[in-house]
């Protein structure tokens, strides 16, 4: 359910974590750009780049899922709730050259108690252009424990010090 407070459609909703390979300023990541739609939606863009390929000249899949799992967790933006994947369904429908500017979109589906439905498209070149990849996913509620408990010492020390991360948590209404 979209919460009364989530940023409003077209807002960007910036980086979850300046140091996740989605969203951050991670050198060789995806640079991924989100923004707030309708509803429980989202849409992002990410350029493909000569460090994702898997092929010649092409994107490597998991690169490209990892696109999709990214979008598909900017939902937790609109949500006010923390969830991590849990089952990520991909479908491969088009080669995905070096230098396009891949545009997803993601919506969730169906919530059941802690698990979250979703699903998120992404095309090639322009939001109308033709479908490259689908996924199906399902993502699971979490408290900010998650991480504490199962990061790793060092950045989770980091990032319970950094006043932005404090920020951000606070977005998701988590107390850390
Ligand atoms: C210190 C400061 C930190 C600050 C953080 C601040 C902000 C953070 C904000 C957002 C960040 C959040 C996410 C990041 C966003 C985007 C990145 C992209 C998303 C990711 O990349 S994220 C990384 C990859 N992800 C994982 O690293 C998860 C590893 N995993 C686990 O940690 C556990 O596995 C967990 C927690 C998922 C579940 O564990 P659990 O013990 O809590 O719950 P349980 O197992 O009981 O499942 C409950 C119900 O879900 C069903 N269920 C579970 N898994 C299923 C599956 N695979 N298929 C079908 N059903 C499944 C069960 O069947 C049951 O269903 P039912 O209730 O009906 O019985």
């Amino acid at each position: 359910m979209r919460h009364p407070d989530a940023p409003a459609p077209g807002e960007p909703l910036g980086a979850h974590y300046d140091q996740c390979f989605g969203c951050g300023h991670q050198p060789g990541g995806l640079g991924l750009i989100a923004r707030a739609g309708e509803d429980v939606s989202v849409t992002a863009e990410f350029t493909v780049r000569s460090g994702h390929q898997g092929a010649p000249g092409l994107a490597h899949g998991g690169v490209l899922a990892a696109a999709l799992d990214e979008t598909l967790g900017s939902l937790n933006w609109l949500q006010r709730t923390i969830t991590v994947t849990g089952r990520l369904e991909t479908d491969f429908v088009r080669p995905v050259p070096v230098g396009t500017e891949l545009h997803l979109e993601a919506q969730v589906t169906a919530v059941h108690g802690r698990k979250v439905y979703c699903s998120a498209t992404g095309r090639i070149g322009a939001p109308d252009g033709p479908v490259a990849v689908r996924a199906q996913a399902l993502f699971i509620e979490v408290r900010v424990d998650h991480f504490i408990e199962n990061g790793r010492a060092e950045e989770i020390d980091a990032a319970l010090t950094d006043p932005d991360q404090v920020k951000v948590a606070r977005a998701f209404e988590v107390n850390p």
